[in-house]
C-alpha cells in the first residue's frame, strides 16, 4: 500500500519542500512534483511572470488547477507552494488523497534561505522578514489542520530531512 500512497510537502517559503521533495522522491522511487514547476510547464512562464501578468489571483487560480491534477496521480511526491493551504479545496485535496507532511522551520532561517533568490515575487520588498512573520501567523494553523506528519528542517540537512520523513513514516 505504501508505495501507492502520495506524500504532499506544506510549510512555509524556505521550509525546503521543493529540495527535500526531490531527495525523499529519489529515496522513495517515487515521481517528484513541484506545483510552481508545474505552473511554470504549463504556462511557459517563471512564477514572477504568473504574478506580474495575472495578478497574485490568477497565480492562485493556476495552483489550485495544477495541485487538483497532481493530486489525483498515484505514488508521487508533491511539493506545493507555501501559499497553497490558503485554499480550502486544496486543503480538501491534499487531506484527502495522500499523507501530508508539514515541514517546519524558523523564519530566521526561511529569510537566510530566501534571501538570494529573486523567485518568490512575495519577498520582492523592503522589509522581507515582516512578510514571513504575517504569512506564518495566518498560515501555521492550516499548515497545522492538515498535517499527518510535522518535520523539523532547521537544523538538518535536507538528505537527512527526507531520511527522518521516512523514518516518521514508517516506509
Ligand atoms: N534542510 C535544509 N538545510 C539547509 N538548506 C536547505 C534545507 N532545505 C532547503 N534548503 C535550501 O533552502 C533554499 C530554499 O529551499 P526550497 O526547497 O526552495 O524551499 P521551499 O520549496 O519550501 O520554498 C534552497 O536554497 C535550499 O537548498
Ligand atoms: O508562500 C507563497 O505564497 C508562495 C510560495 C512559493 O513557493 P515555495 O513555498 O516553494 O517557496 C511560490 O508558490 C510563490 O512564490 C508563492
Ligand atoms: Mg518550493
Amino acid at each position: 500500500m505504501a508505495e501507492k500512497r502520495n506524500i504532499f510537502l506544506v510549510g512555509p517559503m524556505g521550509a525546503g519542500k521543493s529540495t527535500i521533495g526531490r531527495h525523499l522522491a529519489q529515496m522513495l522511487h517515487l515521481e517528484f512534483h513541484d506545483s510552481d514547476h508545474e505552473i511554470e510547464q504549463r504556462t511557459g512562464a517563471d512564477i514572477a511572470w504568473v504574478f506580474d501578468v495575472e495578478g497574485e489571483e490568477g497565480f492562485r487560480r493556476r495552483e489550485a488547477q495544477v495541485i487538483a491534477d497532481l493530486s489525483e496521480r498515484q505514488g508521487i511526491v508533491l511539493a506545493t507552494g507555501g501559499g497553497s493551504v490558503q485554499s480550502k479545496d486544496i486543503r480538501n485535496y491534499l487531506s484527502a488523497r495522500g499523507i501530508v507532511v508539514y515541514l517546519e522551520t524558523t523564519i530566521d532561517k526561511q529569510v537566510a534561505r530566501t534571501q538570494r533568490d529573486k523567485r518568490r515575487p512575495l519577498l520582492q520588498v523592503d522589509d522581507p522578514r515582516e512578510v514571513l512573520e504575517n504569512l506564518a501567523e495566518s498560515r501555521n494553523p492550516l499548515y497545522e489542520e492538515i498535517a499527518d506528519v510535522i518535520v523539523k528542517t532547521d537544523e538538518q540537512s535536507a538528505k537527512i530531512v527526507a531520511n527522518q520523513i521516512i523514518e516518521q513514516l514508517g516506509f
